[in-house]
């Protein structure tokens, strides 16, 4: 059977391990192309400009607003974040699926774009989890980690819009239950998945 190139998004509260889990597929699942959000938060130390995001300032991000280069953007924890319609086309153009690990505004937006972008949401075990993990993470302030655990609750509210819900619990589980839903819908050939 044909393997189609999709558009997978990968949304779910900060620090639930979105970011850990796409890597892990992404060693798995060889066809999967690789894109870079564009974002106005500065880099944590270790982040390369252009390989973990696009670092703007708040003028340039909004020239590409302006002209219309983002696929998707929102404000995300108290900064703007956003998709290129340049790098998912050139992913896509290649004949291979994408990911794109986004917030929940961004899903819905996606979505509106492209009918048959498959929308994943990854959950926490527990609240208390998440915010272990977060805190665990060492990457973040006081104040933003106030502001991720604060905006949550209302990330996780959009869990039954999306296609498949993940709980990430133990890793390995939900690296194979995700790189599954990759599988299935890329070689999925009929219908309106
Ligand atoms: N299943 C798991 N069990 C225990 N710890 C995990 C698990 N998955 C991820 N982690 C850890 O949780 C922390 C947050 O993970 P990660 O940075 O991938 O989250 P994220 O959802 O991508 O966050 P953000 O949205 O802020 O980028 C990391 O320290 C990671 O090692
Ligand atoms: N709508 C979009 N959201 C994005 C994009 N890239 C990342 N994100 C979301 O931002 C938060 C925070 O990321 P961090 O690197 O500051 O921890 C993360 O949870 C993503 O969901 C994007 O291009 N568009």
């Amino acid at each position: 059977m044909a393997r189609r190139a999709r558009i997978f998004v990968v949304s779910g509260p900060s620090g639930v391990g979105k970011g850990t889990l796409v890597a892990l597929v992404r060693e798995r699942v060889s066809c999967l192309g690789l894109t870079v959000s564009a974002t106005t938060r500065s880099p944590r130390p270790g982040e390369i400009d252009g390989t973990s995001y696009y670092f703007m300032s708040d003028e340039e991000f909004q020239r590409h607003v302006d002209a219309g280069d983002f696929l998707e953007w929102a404000w995300v924890h108290e900064h703007r974040y956003g998709t290129l319609r340049q790098e998912v086309e050139r992913v896509i153009s290649e004949g291979r699926s994408v990911v794109l690990e986004i917030d929940v505004q961004g899903g819905i937006n996606v979505r509106q774009a492209i009918h048959d972008a498959v929308l994943v949401f990854i959950e926490p075990p527990s609240s208390e989890e998440l915010e272990r993990r977060l805190r665990g993470r060492g990457t973040e302030d006081e104040a933003s980690i106030e502001t991720r655990l604060a905006n949550a609750r209302g990330e996780m509210a959009y869990a039954d819009r999306y296609d498949v819900r993940i709980v990430n619990d133990d890793l390995e589980r939900a690296c194979v239950e995700l790189q599954n839903v990759i599988e299935r819908y890329e070689n999925y050939d009929g219908g309106h998945q």
